[in-house]
């Protein structure tokens, strides 16, 4: 599974209760609502730490192409960077095979004492189905999960979902300031050369921009690539 390295220290006094939050995700790209949703959530729920977690091979988008995770790690890192509360892990990335959040929560119940509480941060979506998630129900002992408001989804659905599962998962719910911002909205935008201002940070339009993601000319480029390639 391997160790997760460069990790935070946490739990050093043994008689306080530290809490660590992940935010987990493709971040295809990061974006503003990601941002807030962790944010709002670190003090919500008095986190000590949020760390972004980008998923190297997402479980449910297997069918789905994804960017390179090292672009999508890069943005994560350049997204977080400023806030001392956050920070970006390679754990996922490094791994091989498909990333499950089992294998994460594990390695990190196994890295830090049990002073160091778990929070897993979802939006009302990813939510939805976490019963349905690998390994579900040791999932459910090792975190709790925190599911954040997020516009287009019921989040009194998802709580009727997954009270239905029987699986006792701890959930905390969080209203947080609707943005109606998502990777794929911003993906559209830039194959379409519309603008993505205000939508996610300055150094990651910029890092989109230089490295050609998401735009047509790039995929076209690709494309061209493979077709040489195999001629
Ligand atoms: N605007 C938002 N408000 C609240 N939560 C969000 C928002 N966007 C994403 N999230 C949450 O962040 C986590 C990671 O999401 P993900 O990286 O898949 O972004 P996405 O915008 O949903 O991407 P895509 O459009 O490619 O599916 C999920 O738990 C998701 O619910
Ligand atoms: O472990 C699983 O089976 C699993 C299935 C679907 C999603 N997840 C996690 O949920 C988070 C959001 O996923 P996504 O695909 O909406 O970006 C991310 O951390 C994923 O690794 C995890």
């Amino acid at each position: 599974m391997g160790s997760i390295s460069h990790l935070p220290e946490l739990g050093a006094d043994p008689e306080r209760e530290y809490r660590l939050g992940i935010m987990g995700g493709t971040f295809d790209p990061i974006h503003f609502g990601h941002l807030v949703t962790a944010e709002q959530a670190r003090e919500a729920l008095s986190l000590d730490l949020v760390l972004f977690m980008p998923a190297g091979s997402p479980a449910f988008k297997q069918n789905s192409p994804v960017t390179d995770a090292e672009d999508r790690y890069a943005m994560t890192l350049l997204a977080t960077a400023a806030n001392p509360a956050f920070d970006a892990s390679r754990f996922e990335i490094d791994r091989e095979g498909i990333t499950y959040t089992i294998d994460t929560l594990e390695a990190l119940r196994a890295h830090y004492p049990l002073n160091v509480k778990l929070y897993f941060i979802t939006g009302a979506d990813a939510v939805l189905d976490i019963m349905t998630w690998h390994d579900a129900e040791r999932m459910a002992k090792l975190a709790t999960f925190i599911a954040a408001t997020r516009p287009g989804y019921d989040i009194n659905h998802a709580c009727e979902c997954i009270e239905a599962s029987g699986i006792e998962f701890n959930v905390r719910y969080i209203e947080i300031p609707a943005l109606a911002i998502s990777s794929t909205n911003i993906r559209e935008r830039i194959r379409h050369g519309k603008s993505v201002r205000y939508l996610t940070s300055e150094p990651v339009i910029g890092y989109i921009h230089k490295n050609r993601l998401y735009n047509t000319d790039s995929r076209e480029r690709v494309d061209a690539l493979r077709t040489v390639g195999e001629g």
